[in-house]
């Protein structure tokens, strides 16, 4: 039943809001006809446009409620009648095209009417929304059970193209059989009360080429598929690079899901994402066509490495950091950043649990003291003799500088008159052992800018950069290793956001994501121009962006279907860098053009915006763009 609350609310474009929904006590749709206009702000909806869009879905269940109410008397047998006003194409009234009235449909669940879980709430003296302003008032049970029916109803926001005639009155009957929904049939009824008959609506399956044909198969099936050279059917704005270097790739970039959570599971949340084959990770994202039947649509991405739940931040760690800390005990500079929206394991794969699941930090504190010491004791490494382990840890919250390790003290980031940019004041901290790492890095993630979300309860909306710097007994650098746990990519949405502080960081992050996707782009075509200036981000890794520095991005991903939107977006991120990125010239799946124009619509909007020919704009605060994917 969850999911048929958040089903009504995406349809109307306010899934967001799920989660307040349901932490004030909604949890079916039929609880909307309980809302008044002064609980929308408790609910966190403050727009205008929301608040329409809301009074319109309150206005459409309740009107439901009261025609089912009417017809509850008519029918006797394990049939259920529901008569619905269909509204007419220039109506305002918005799209709803399918409420589930009836929890999850389960034939196990004693079958009520919609109030019943509020009316067993009402009984134990419990209202499943507390809000003294909410003026709800004793709605009398509306008990559609009789017979065990499942109660459904279509309501389109126009009329069928299929019925051109039918503009007042839909009969939408739906029947259950052991169980079983055998066929749903709609009859159409004229403005004079006659009806053109029925039909039954069998389900059907959409082939590639466009095609359908019937089925008992419940989903469609589109795979999105791209080859070398081509960019969901346009073409690449660069070749991709087949460029090796010695000891690796240059630009390198994986995914990495995790497993759903203990809470996730609880509530029912499907895992819509599969990792395949080590490369490639394929996303079934829930669809409705036009027409109203349901398909699944599949998203096909490639990358360098893809880990599934069962990976532990060991097996990311020796694809993604351990070569770069190669690269960085050979003197060079290599970043390695976490991506992803909040809740996706970020900090799970940076920090781990320590200190019994050690995440990225250690376990590349741990090779470079292991290294360090071996070839001091040996002598026999192109390591200089004395080399002495750095620390710094900062982060970036609304476009400023802020150190972790000294009371969050501000910082300012210059560039030198050797064009080097320089923290000024940054406090770097010696460490001699993976353990006092380790606290230093404890230490610094307590001061981070952290805030609730509907996903994560710490939800991170600041950059927090670690840089392990290693340095000779002159002081010389002798290579930098930087780590990057990115703010939460969903929170560039925020910019829209109407909470002044929310908008604000919302525009910061969707800011320096994109001028990070510029930066990495010039990296890998060495172009002699790097926007690093664009966001305070890109500023301080500009040395991660030139010579011969290294990149590793792992784009982490939730599977529950409720992000399926927020994983789409990170791997569409992540596709583009890769894209641009060398990618090793690793072979891509064969092209299959898109069958369905609303695919091409879902493939190309990561790419046709992000064919990078002009450098990324600044963005304006209550900037409502994205970062582009
Ligand atoms: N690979 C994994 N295996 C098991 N649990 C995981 C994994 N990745 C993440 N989790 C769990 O998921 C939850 C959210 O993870 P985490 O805090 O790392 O997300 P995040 O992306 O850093 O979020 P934010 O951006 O808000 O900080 C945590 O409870 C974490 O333990």
């Amino acid at each position: 039943m969850t999911s048929c609350l958040y089903e009504c609310l995406r349809e109307v474009g306010l899934q967001r809001h799920y989660p307040c929904f349901t932490a004030m006590g909604l949890r079916r749709a039929g609880h909307l006809s309980l809302l008044t206009m002064g609980d929308y702000s408790s609910l966190g909806v403050h727009s205008m446009e929301d608040r329409a869009r809301l009074f319109h879905l309150v206005q459409l269940v309740k009107s439901l409620k009261e025609e089912e109410e009417e017809d509850h008397g008519g029918h006797d047998d394990d049939r259920v009648v529901i008569t619905t006003k269909t509204f007419t194409s220039g109506s305002k009234v918005p799209t709803c095209r399918q409420l589930d009235f009836d929890g999850d449909g389960r034939s196990s669940e004693p079958k009520r009417g919609w109030l019943s879980d509020y009316d067993s709430h009402r009984g134990a003296g419990v209202h499943p929304f507390p809000s003294p302003n909410t003026g709800v008032k004793p709605q009398p049970r509306c008990d559609l059970s009789r017979g065990s029916p499942i109660h459904r109803t279509q309501i389109s926001g126009t009329p069928r193209r299929s019925c051109p005639h039918k503009q007042t009155v839909r009969r939408t009957t739906m029947h259950r059989s052991n169980s079983k929904v055998t066929h749903r049939q709609s009859v159409c009824i004229y403005k004079d009360g006659t009806t053109i008959g029925s039909r039954p609506r069998p389900e059907v399956c959409r082939e590639e080429d466009g095609t359908s044909r019937r089925t008992d198969e419940p989903t469609y099936m589109y795979t999105s598929r791209r080859t070398l050279g081509c960019n969901y059917g346009l073409p690449l704005s660069s070749p991709v690079s087949t460029r090796k270097e010695a000891g690796g790739q240059r630009i390198s970039v994986c995914v990495r899901k995790r497993p759903l959570t203990y809470a996730e599971n609880r509530r029912g949340e499907a895992d819509v994402v599969t990792a395949h084959d080590g490369d490639s990770v394929v996303v079934h994202e829930s669809k409705e066509a036009v027409d109203l039947t349901q398909y699944i649509l599949q998203h096909r991405f490639n990358y360098d490495e893809v880990f599934g739940e069962e990976s532990s931040n060991v097996d990311v760690y020796l694809k993604t950091a351990f070569p770069l800390i190669q690269h960085v005990l050979n003197g060079g500079k290599a970043t390695c950043f976490a991506y992803g929206q909040t809740g996706a394991g970020k900090t799970h794969t940076m920090l781990g649990c320590p200190p019994q699941r050690q995440g990225l930090y250690a376990l590349a504190a741990r090779d470079i003291f292991t290294q360090l010491h071996s070839t001091q004791d040996c002598g026999n490494s192109t390591v200089p003799s004395h080399v002495y382990v750095y620390v710094s840890f900062f982060e970036i919250y609304c476009g400023q500088l802020y150190d972790l390790l000294d009371c969050r003290k501000r910082l300012f980031a210059r560039e030198d008159g050797h064009q080097v940019v320089q923290i000024a004041g940054l406090r770097e901290v010696k460490v001699e052992s993976v353990n006092s790492l380790l606290e230093v890095i404890l230490w610094g993630t307590g001061e981070r800018t952290q805030g609730v979300s509907g996903v994560n309860p710490v939800s991170s909306r600041s950059h927090a950069l670690l840089q392990i710097q290693l340095r000779d007994s002159g002081n010389r650098a002798t290579g930098k290793m930087s780590f990057v746990d990115l703010a939460g990519s969903e929170r560039a949405a925020d910019s829209r956001d109407p909470d002044r502080l929310s908008r604000m960081e919302g525009a910061e992050i969707n800011q320096s994501l994109l001028a990070l996707k510029e930066c990495i782009r010039s990296l890998d075509q060495e172009q002699s121009h790097t926007p690093f200036r664009q966001s305070k981000l890109t500023q301080v890794l500009k040395d991660s962006f030139v010579g011969d520095s290294k990149t590793c991005m792992i784009a982490n991903v939730s599977p529950s279907h409720l992000a399926t939107k927020h994983t789409l977006n990170t791997l569409r991120y992540a596709d583009r860098v890769k894209e641009l990125g060398g990618g090793g010239g690793r072979r891509r799946p064969t092209v299959t053009p898109s069958p369905s124009p609303k695919h091409d619509q879902t493939s190309s909007s990561g790419t046709s915006a992000s064919r990078g020919k002009s450098p990324p704009k600044r963005v304006k605060l209550g900037d409502t763009g994205r970062p582009e994917m």
